[in-house]
């Protein structure tokens, strides 16, 4: 079963549920072809090197809308613990920075030359949009959930028993799809699970539609990189 499913019934949170309703649309982000091409080998590596560059740029734009998030938790969350999440969240990205830098050049990707392709910074103008002040703590957090689950889930499956993932391709799939990585995406989910309840409908339904953009955004991020 997937994360963030498998909690019983009678406990089950907000998140949860909504990944019970949108099943369709997170397994399309999750089991994406391209996904599915990294885990029985036959990736095509000019579309890896594509992502590559992509995300980097990617992960520029990401590191604003977590620290958006940060502030926001400091100043709406009454649980102190969520800025440690968050602060776990923006020393990652300081780490994924530097491997990017070293992945790309071990691929002859050269970081300078890539200019966003429309689709990327169609998800940036996404995460700009989501940084705004009157953009709720209860929404954002959804927000930053379901992009880092996407990867999370993606990249895991690619590590299951039976893949075949090539082995150089394995640190990519470690860097999202470990154990470590999985308990961050969990913190998150609790976060949101605890905030959501409490919110307004309105705030809810933002949230809902959130996860939705976010699941169709990394759809399209992963079209753009499977070419
Ligand atoms: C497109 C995308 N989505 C999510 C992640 C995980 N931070 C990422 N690096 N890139």
């Amino acid at each position: 079963m997937e994360a963030g499913l498998e909690r019983p019934a009678e406990e089950e949170g907000t998140t949860a549920m909504w990944l019970r309703k949108h099943r369709l649309m997170y397994t399309a982000a999750t089991r994406h072809p391209f996904i599915l091409s990294i885990r029985d080998g036959s990736v095509d590596l000019n579309s890896f090197k594509r992502w590559l560059g992509q995300d980097y740029l990617f992960v520029r734009a990401f590191v604003p809308f977590v620290s958006s998030v940060l502030l926001k938790a400091c100043w709406e969350s009454d649980d102190n613990s969520d800025m440690e999440v968050l602060l776990s969240s923006l020393a990652a990205l300081n780490d994924e920075i530097a491997w990017f830098k070293k992945e790309a050049s071990k691929w002859g990707v050269v970081l300078a030359s890539i200019a966003p392709q429309r689709v990327n910074k169609d998800y940036c103008r996404f995460l700009k949009s989501s940084m705004e002040p009157g953009i709720e703590y209860t929404v954002a957090i959804a927000a930053l959930w379901a992009i880092e689950l996407v990867y999370q889930q993606s990249f895991a499956y690619c590590l299951e028993e039976g893949s075949r993932t090539p082995p150089e391709l394995a640190e990519t799939c470690q860097r999202w799809g470990n154990e470590g990585f999985g308990q961050y995406c969990q913190s998150l989910q609790k976060i949101a699970d605890r905030q959501l309840p409490r919110a307004t409908n309105e705030e809810r339904k933002k949230a809902e539609a959130v996860l939705l953009r976010v699941l169709e955004h990394e759809v399209e991020f992963w079209n753009m990189s499977h070419g």
